[in-house]
């Protein structure tokens, strides 16, 4: 399903010296975010720093939202994960998209103006009407959870 989403430059190298966020592949499902950096950044092991995009996008569909994911290079091969996890966009948002990014690792990264960080992907969302009950139909699962079903 294809969508338009409104975006917004913020940073003048986007579309210019970086390119705007683009599927790499017919199939890909995230758009990578680039660090709109004025130099390198060189971040320490444990160290969280909010890395701006350099865009804006305004989603304006309550059923709609996007996430920002780690790139799994990133994460796998050098520790380079997010502060938040994952990153929620709401689709009221109109602020400038940021990426918190996080080095579990043991070894500094270095990250340069226009790196590739992490990935834009947009989801279905489905907002809930609670419907207050004293009970639930009954089922297979009932309360078990937390691996009350074991490993095998
Ligand atoms: O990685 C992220 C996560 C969030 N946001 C922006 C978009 C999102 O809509 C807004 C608020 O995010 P969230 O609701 O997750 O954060 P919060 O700590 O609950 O802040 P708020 O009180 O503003 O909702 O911040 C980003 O730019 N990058
Ligand atoms: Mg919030």
């Amino acid at each position: 399903m294809k969508k338009a989403i409104d975006l917004k430059i913020l940073d003048p190298r986007i579309g210019r010296d970086f390119p705007l966020p683009a599927y790499a592949t017919p199939g890909s499902a995230g758009l990578d975010l680039r660090a709109c950096l004025e130099q390198t950044l060189v971040l320490a092991p444990g160290q969280t720093v909010l890395i701006p995009t350099g865009i804006a996008i305004h989603i304006g569909d309550a059923n709609l939202c996007a996430t920002i994911l780690p790139r799994s290079g990133l994460g796998h091969k050098h520790g380079i994960v997010l502060g938040n996890l994952v990153g929620l966009i709401d689709s009221d948002y109109q602020g400038p998209l940021m990426v918190s990014m996080w080095n579990r690792g043991s070894d500094s990264f270095s990250i340069e103006p226009g790196d590739r960080i992490a990935q834009l992907v947009f989801m279905p969302v489905v907002q809930a009407e609670f419907n207050l009950v004293e009970g639930f139909d009954s089922s297979e699962r009932g309360e078990g959870g937390f691996g009350h079903s074991g490993k095998q």
